[in-house]
């Protein structure tokens, strides 16, 4: 854990008092405490978070391993309603003291299901200073593996109560250049399934505008270019500060690195400025240390957007200790970090002519003079180091559009060929002002997650901007609207802008009139405001064959008026209904069915009539929990006689708070059935039922498990015959 390289670097740089480099020091060679965020809507999260604090952290308390005290798990003070933790304990403890065991086994259970998130604790900051409401039209560019979109999506979601979710009028979309990692972002988001949420897999620098229907007529379909009002700019970045888990970084770690990623950094940052909406705010952050990927980049992005400012959060996260953000730096030119030059000018003379063009580093890797770095107010960025509360490296900037900024994009006479969104690019940007940046393609150093940027940006039907030499902007292709059915699916001719290389399903939006809704309608007896005009399926010929996604309006509007492969969408909204395939179905014979899914219900509930949930109990439950297909006659009479007389098909059951011996549930708990001619199945997915097991009867008692443990029986038992 030695590098000269980075140690005369940050020296250099300037970043801490001489008085406090040996701690710093120190630090980044310790190794990071686990932390993890209790997940999930706030209500959810609120009622497991009493779990860990009323019971699991006093029960930790005092004791003792191997002749030592071992500490609790503690809140992370700067976290709003103690919903983060952290916990120092050696693996070895929690592998073999009796408490922290069976602690850490609560851990992994929930976190499978995912009511918990292990997430560093600064990687949680971003998402609390964007301050989302459940209005707000959002967009994570560099989003996956998604820790911090699950946070974003919660405050979508801030509304939802334990059962049912809310239907947010705002919108997230998470975008991740990589498209293997867009699908980590899927599963990341199946945890809150969300109706808002869109995925798409784009370079962020070059993200393509979106269109939206507007009262404000701007062109001749009636659209105008959606902006957003929080955008988080995560980028790809060097990492340096995550060195106490990943300590292969003190081997390869070079000043370069950061130099390499600057570039495409102020691309993604520029673009996210370009489509923020007036007052909207962005979070930039990454987790360096390195000013070249961070201060330099946001004095670059605010020299070259004028109606930008820092916004001062220092008061925001009350227990968060930080240090204010540079506000002079010194470039390292070479890997060596033994030259420097004070000015870009000296730097660019330095070199043979020859040379000059093909350097690098360019002008924004250097530091504003004094006077500016003043009025920039870089000193409002925020420098989280190990050393001051035990976490990971960081960097974070809060930026806001001024309400005087240039623009709004007004609709005016355009010269032949040239589009409308061009217009409103050219609006918000200063000429006057423009800079050089890095003529180069995104950097393929560092962390290597920047590679998929250089993919995406290869294959892009880009427009490149004529008056913008240096700069890549993407630009609406006009895209016509589809108002019936808004797809792209059953065998239309591509939308001109299409993008050919994008292999994902078409999304079709059903006729409100289509069976299968009607269906599902008379099914699960959904009130007349069901927003059935909002359900779309997935498959090449637009064919309902399995699975049912529910959207809410403003992603049926982006779906509706854009090409999906120029957005490149990977998905959109959430899935809620399926076909039922499974054994109960086909043991009947009959006609496959659609069913609601146990993550889809929530989205669901809000519109189901209640006089047609069925109420259950514990008894109930138990029952459902400790055989894949009861009979009816196991139940107690109340159910019983509700259920008997239904026919085939999915039910929704609600289960009432109650003690049942040593179980108890706390709160109300809906789930679906599905009913064959003489069993019920609780359709809940087998790690789910096991996790809900645990923590209403305190042990798992599904059949699965049961299972689990007489193969496990059986093998001991075969071993010990043959030895
Ligand atoms: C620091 S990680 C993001 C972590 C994420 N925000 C989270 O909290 O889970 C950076 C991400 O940027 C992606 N990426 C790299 N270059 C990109 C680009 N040009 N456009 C969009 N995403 C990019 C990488 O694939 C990687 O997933």
């Amino acid at each position: 854990m030695q590098n000269e390289r980075l140690v005369k670097y940050y020296r250099a740089q300037n970043i801490l008092p001489d008085d406090e480099w040996e701690a710093f020091m120190n630090s980044m060679r310790e190794l990071l405490p686990t932390t993890f965020r209790v997940a999930g809507s706030r209500q959810t999260a609120r009622l497991l978070n009493d779990t860990i604090k009323e019971t699991h952290a006093p029960h930790l308390a005092g004791v003792v391993f191997e002749g030592e005290s071992v500490s609790p798990p503690t809140q992370i003070p700067w976290y709003p309603d103690g919903l983060a933790w952290q916990l120092n304990v050696a693996k070895k403890v929690l592998r073999k003291s009796p408490e922290f065991k069976k602690f850490h086994n609560f851990l992994v259970g929930e976190t499978e299901v995912g009511n918990i998130s292990r997430q560093e604790a600064v990687s949680m900051l971003p998402p609390l200073f964007l301050e989302v409401e459940p209005h707000h039209r959002v967009i994570d560019m560099c989003a996956a593996p998604g820790s911090k979109t699950a946070q974003l999506l919660e405050a979508l979601h801030a509304q939802d109560t334990v059962t049912a979710s809310s239907f947010p009028t705002g919108l997230l979309i998470a975008n991740d250049s990589d498209h293997k990692r867009t699908h980590m972002l899927i599963h990341q988001s199946a945890r809150l399934p969300s109706p808002s949420l869109m995925v798409t897999n784009h370079d962020a620098s070059i993200y393509p505008a979106i269109r939206v229907p507007s009262a404000r007529v701007q062109d001749k379909a009636g659209t105008e270019q959606l902006l957003f009002d929080r955008i988080l700019c995560d980028v790809p970045c060097s990492g340096d500060g995550t060195i106490r888990k990943n300590p292969g970084i003190w081997k390869h770690w070079s000043p370069m690195d950061g130099n390499g990623l600057h570039g495409l950094q102020l691309r993604i940052l520029e673009r996210a400025m370009r489509m923020l909406q007036k007052g909207g705010r962005i979070v930039y952050s990454t987790c360096s240390m390195n000013p070249m990927e961070n201060e330099a980049v946001i004095a670059a992005a605010l020299r070259l957007m004028p109606g930008f400012e820092l916004v001062d959060m220092a008061k925001h996260l009350p227990g968060l200790v930080f240090r204010p953000g540079l506000s002079s730096w010194q470039p390292a030119v070479d890997r060596s970090v033994d030259v420097s030059f004070a000015k870009y000018g000296d730097y660019i003379q330095s070199l043979p002519e020859n040379k000059r063009a093909e350097s690098k580093m360019v002008e924004s890797h250097w530091p504003p003079t004094p006077a500016e770095a003043e009025e920039l107010r870089l000193n409002l960025c925020m420098r989280i180091y190990p050393h001051l509360q035990d976490t990971g490296g960081f960097f974070v900037a809060v930026l806001q559009k001024k309400q005087s900024a240039p623009g709004p994009p007004v609709a005016r006479e355009l010269p032949e060929g040239k589009r409308q969104a061009d217009a409103v690019e050219d609006l918000e940007t200063s000429d006057g002002k423009k800079m050089k940046l890095s003529d180069e393609p995104p950097s393929r150093t560092g962390t290597g997650e920047e590679e998929g940027a250089g993919a995406a940006a290869d294959d892009m039907p880009l427009d490149v901007s004529a008056e913008q030499p240096n700069i890549i902007s993407a630009v609406a292709a006009p895209v016509t609207p589809e108002p019936a059915k808004g797809s792209t699916g059953k065998g239309k001719k591509a939308t001109k802008g299409a993008d050919l290389s994008f292999k994902e399903n078409p999304f079709t939006f059903l006729k409100a009139d289509d069976p299968a809704i009607r269906a599902c309608i008379s099914q699960l007896n959904l009130k007349p405001d069901f927003p059935a005009a909002n359900m779309l399926i997935r498959n090449p010929t637009g064919e309902t064959v399995r699975s049912m996604y529910m959207t809410n309006d403003i992603v049926r509007a982006i779906v509706e008026h854009n090409d999906y492969t120029r957005m490149r969408l990977v998905t959109c909204g959430t899935k809620v209904m399926g076909k039922q395939e499974g054994a109960a179905a086909k043991r009947e014979g009959a006609e496959s069915q659609f069913r609601v899914l146990s993550e889809g219900l929530p989205v669901m509930l809000p519109y189901v009539e209640p006089a047609s949930i069925l109420s259950a109990d514990l008894a109930t439950l138990k029952v459902m929990m400790e055989s894949y297909y009861p009979v009816c006659s196991q139940f107690q009479e109340r159910f019983r006689s509700a259920v008997e007389p239904k026919g085939q098909g999915c039910y929704i059951v609600r289960f009432a708070p109650g003690r049942l011996g040593t179980a108890s549930l706390t709160h109300d708990l809906v789930l679906p059935i599905w009913k064959s001619t003489v069993s019920v199945t609780l359709m809940l997915e087998k790690k789910a039922k096991s996790a809900l097991s645990l923590r209403v009867f305190g042990e798992d008692i599904t059949t699965a498990a049961r299972e689990a443990a007489q193969k496990r029986r059986d093998g001991e038992a075969s071993t010990t015959e043959g030895a």
